[in-house]
């Protein structure tokens, strides 16, 4: 998908951008540069390469490297992660999270778990799922005008496997606030199929708290 699509794509509102600043704007071809990139990852874990595969890869990755180091950033120039226009934020650590719905209250949203996420026969890591959790709930915890919180816990129960590979429907809601504590609970569906849920508790920022 292009920046262009990405972008007029019916994904996210004001809303869910959230309070954390402005949206950096970045180079033309930023999202789909990460969309190959979450691509390739998938490739290198499903893939059996041979020894001269694995011999120019690792120079061709090396290349890279090198080209990109000289242009690191400060944490607050940066794009990775900041792309909060893009479904996934324009990051590749955890699932790219698709939003079809949301509101200062709740979100609702879908996510494929690609083979980089594949814990063991069929399954989604257990880690990665968490990972997904504290991504739509932060970001709900932190959407419209919220001010700033962390998550303090996140409870999660695995309640069937998580499988590699299909559409999965994801929601995240407001339970309750209470001062500066808001519990925000979210569930992963396959169909009918509850895969896993989670509750959270975010704890507002005071000022000067990083
Ligand atoms: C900054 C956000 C940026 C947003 C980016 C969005 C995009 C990114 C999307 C991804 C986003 C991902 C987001 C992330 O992943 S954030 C990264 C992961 N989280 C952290 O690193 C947080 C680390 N912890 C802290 O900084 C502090 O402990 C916090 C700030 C959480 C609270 O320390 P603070 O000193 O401020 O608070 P307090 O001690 O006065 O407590 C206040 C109240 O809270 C209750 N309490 C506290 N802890 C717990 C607990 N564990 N269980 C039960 N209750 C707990 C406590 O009893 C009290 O209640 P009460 O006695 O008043 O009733």
């Amino acid at each position: 998908m292009s920046d262009e699509e990405h972008a007029s794509a019916p994904h996210w509102s004001e809303t869910w951008r959230g309070v954390e600043g402005q949206v950096p704007a970045g180079p033309a071809g930023y999202g789909a540069m990460i969309d190959t990139l979450r691509t390739f990852l998938d490739d290198v874990a499903a893939a059996s390469p041979d020894e001269a595969i694995v011999a120019a890869l690792t120079q061709d990755m090396a290349g890279w490297s090198s080209k990109l180091r000289p242009l690191a950033v400060p944490e607050a120039e940066r794009i990775f992660a900041h792309r909060r226009d893009l479904p996934g934020r324009g990051q590749t650590m955890s699932p790219q999270l698709f939003i079809d719905e949301a509101s200062a209250e709740s979100v609702r949203g879908h996510v494929t778990f690609g083979d980089y996420y594949l814990g063991g026969n069929g399954a989604v890591h257990g880690g990665a799922i968490p990972l997904l959790f504290d991504e739509i709930l932060g970001r709900l915890s932190n959407a419209g005008t919220q001010k700033r919180s962390r998550t303090a816990f996140l409870h999660v129960d695995f309640r069937s496997i998580t499988p590699i590979g299909k559409r999965l429907q994801i929601r995240g809601w407001f339970e309750y606030e209470e001062g500066r504590k808001r519990l925000l609970k979210a569930d992963l569906r396959d169909g009918d199929t509850l895969c896993a849920e989670a509750e959270g508790l975010f704890v507002e920022l005071r000022p000067g708290q990083p």
